[in-house]
């Protein structure tokens, strides 16, 4: 797997640098800058500490992490969130507890999404008045069944 040099800047200089669990992962995780309680169905735009600045051509995919999905409902309502190269923000995951009953405690320092390093295509939009045919053509939205 080729790697990328990417600048980061700590806000939080407490919390780890997003790491990969493991060689060959594409995520790497990201770490809640603040405790946060949510109640069912509550959403909250929680911290991660850093900001970074990424080379043009680069995106990157704030996606949710699938251990908190799968044992609490934790997913993020904008999955994946695109970090713009532009952006010198912190990087913020938009956190939501799809739970009916549990409440789910979010601590300081707790992994809490992961961000995936992407190159992106910048696109020319050419207007034509008519597509090029092709064999799916309009039909989508559950067209090939169940
Ligand atoms: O999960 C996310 C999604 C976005 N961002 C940051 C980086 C991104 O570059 C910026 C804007 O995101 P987006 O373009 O998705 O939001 P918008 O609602 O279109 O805001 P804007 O008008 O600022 O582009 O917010 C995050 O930190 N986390
Ligand atoms: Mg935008």
């Amino acid at each position: 797997m080729s790697t990328v040099e990417i600048l980061i800047h700590r806000l939080d200089a407490e919390l780890p640098l997003p790491a990969y669990a493991h060689p060959g992962d594409a995520g790497a995780d990201l770490y809640a800058a603040e405790d946060v309680e949510l109640a069912p169905g509550e959403r909250a735009v929680v911290g991660t500490g850093v900001a970074i600045a990424l080379p043009d051509g680069y995106a990157a995919f704030v996606h949710p992490r699938s251990g908190l999905a799968a044992r609490h409902g934790i997913t993020m309502v904008n999955a994946p969130g695109t970090v713009d190269a532009g952006y010198r923000g912190e990087i913020k995951v938009t956190l939501i507890n799809t739970d009916a009953k549990e409440p789910f405690r979010l601590q300081r320092g707790d992994r809490v999404a992961q961000l995936v390093i992407q190159r992106v295509e910048r696109a020319a939009f050419y207007e034509v008045e008519r597509l090029p045919g092709s064999m799916r053509g309009a039909n989508g939205f559950g067209s090939t069944g169940r």
